[in-house]
């Protein structure tokens, strides 16, 4: 059903195999659901039109009107096999298809945003359309079942059945299957035993549900199930939230939690204890969807704040970061970090000469070139305006200054472009070297920073263009380059 793996069901260029399996699937699924009805503890649920109205929003290329009528004439055809129905046939088929078109084009409609995997952010959306949906459908479809009885006292429950039936079945299954993908098992965090605690809460209180009865009872797993929306990631969470209302639901039916003296299937009884289950159903999705959001919002913001706009390189709140973690630089014990301050030459003439904008080109590509002649292996950051930092870890402070003068080079032989202009610009460096013995990377790289600053001044004064450094010769830079 998936678009997100290797393995496609449906494809936008091949009509002919998805008509083939949106047969094939709704055959299934009709399959199923009747075979459900003839288990009577499980009678309960319908799942083929939650499943479809799924396939349709997580391939909107299927919304056509041919691939609707496939699916009813795979029902109609199971029917003609399997039933004695007639007319009424294509009366309840015809229900069965009016929630699986309007579920899957409100969803489609209003819940579509641009990230894929988000169908369904807004669960208070699905749990609206699954209302709409189910009224629409059922009355229609109980119309059709009532069939020509003159017992219109009959209706209204036959109706309010038809009706939870749907609307619990859409509430439980769609968060899921919009939401299902694949899990990475190569990227699945550690297992830790805490993990399974949330689930481990939602099952005791199933038990409790059991145990004790009555019809707050069915509330009881809500708690459990909003710490699984805190802790689990959302498909997870929809999937427990689907085990746990389908659970109660039969256990409900089958008396095994009692909610009320009189057996269950005693219409109100179970009408209401299925829209009590969806409703509460929604509840830790809506949690968990918002979880969800915060997460992706925190992400965006601290990527924001570690990696320069303009350039794409890291901040200066971005370079302590990666210090900490020391693992960019892949700094050996015994090694030198080499910390190089760089400013460019006579910058304030390109903004003056051909506009703000071009400083900001010149800028963003001269910040491209920097990280392409550094590699890997070194660590570069914006300060601010048009000033760098470089930080790499060498054998000797000659390979540093090696590195500079390869930076220094590259620079004023690059031709920036700009509109239809070439721009040719020079860069000065301040290069700082030392073992960090006792203190940390980032220790050292403070006070490297406070040297290479002094010879960046010296660069400049000496002329522009040109790399500073201390302890070493002429003769020593001659031989490193
Ligand atoms: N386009 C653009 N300009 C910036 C940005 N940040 C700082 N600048 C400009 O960079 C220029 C820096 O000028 P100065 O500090 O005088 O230095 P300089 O002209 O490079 O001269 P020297 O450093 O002495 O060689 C100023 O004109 C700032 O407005 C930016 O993000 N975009």
């Amino acid at each position: 059903m998936s678009n997100q793996t290797g393995f496609k069901i449906f494809s936008p260029e091949k009509r002919l195999a998805n008509v083939i399996n949106i047969f094939v699937i709704t055959t299934l699924f009709y399959f199923f659901g009747a075979s459900l009805r003839l288990i009577d503890e499980l009678s309960l649920f319908w799942p083929l039109n939650a499943v479809l109205a799924a396939v349709f929003v997580r391939n909107p290329f299927l919304n056509r009107p041919i691939y609707y009528f496939i699916c009813y004439s795979a029902m109609i055809v199971y029917d003609a096999f399997t039933t004695h129905w007639g007319w009424q046939s294509a009366i309840i088929n015809l229900s069965n298809m009016i929630f699986i078109i309007l579920a899957a084009g409100l969803l489609l409609r209003y819940t579509r945003v641009q990230d894929e995997n988000n169908w369904a952010l807004n669960a208070f959306n699905l749990f609206y359309f699954c209302l709409i949906a189910s009224l629409l459908s059922s009355l229609l479809g109980s119309v059709g079942s009532f069939g020509p009885s003159s017992d219109y006292r009959k209706f209204l429950p036959l109706f309010a059945d038809w009706f939870s039936e749907q609307f619990s079945t859409g509430v439980l299954l769609m968060p899921f299957l919009l939401m299902a993908k694949w899990p990475q098992w190569d990227k699945l965090p550690a297992f830790h035993v805490s993990k399974i605690y949330p689930l481990l809460g939602v099952i005791i209180s199933i038990i409790a549900s059991v145990l004790i009865g009555g019809a707050g009872s069915l509330a009881f797993p809500l708690p459990a199930l909003i710490w699984c929306a805190i802790r689990y990631p959302v498909p997870v969470t929809a999937l427990i939230t689907l085990l746990t209302g389908g659970i109660e639901i039969v256990l409900v039916a089958n008396t095994i939690v009692m909610i009320h003296e009189n057996p269950p299937r005693v219409l109100n009884e179970m009408f209401s204890a299925r829209l009590g289950i969806a409703t509460m159903a929604i509840c830790p999705l809506i949690v968990s969807v918002s979880v969800d959001a915060i997460n992706r919002l925190i992400k965006q913001t601290s990527l924001r704040a570690d990696f320069d706009f303009l350039t794409g390189v890291h901040s200066r709140s971005g370079l302590y970061e990666a210090l900490k973690v020391k693992a960019p630089l892949k700094h050996q014990p015994n090694q030198k970090l080499c910390v190089m301050l760089l400013d460019i030459d006579y910058f304030k003439r390109i903004n003056d000469n051909y506009g703000h904008e071009c400083g900001d080109v010149v800028l963003a590509a001269f910040a491209a070139q920097l990280k392409k002649t550094v590699g890997e292996d070194g660590l570069v950051a914006r300060l601010g305006g048009e000033e760098f930092v470089v930080a790499c870890s060498t054998c000797t402070e000659e390979q540093g200054y090696a590195i500079a003068e390869k930076i220094r080079q590259s620079i004023e032989l690059t031709a920036f472009r700009y509109q239809q202009q070439s721009l040719f610009i020079t860069v000065s460096i301040g290069l700082a070297a030392t073992t960090p013995d006792k203190e940390t990377l980032l220790d050292a790289f403070n006070s490297l920073l406070a040297q290479a600053d002094k010879y960046l001044y010296l660069s400049k004064r000496n002329g522009r263009n040109q790399t500073c450094t201390s302890h070493i010769t002429q003769e020593d830079m001659a031989a490193s380059i």
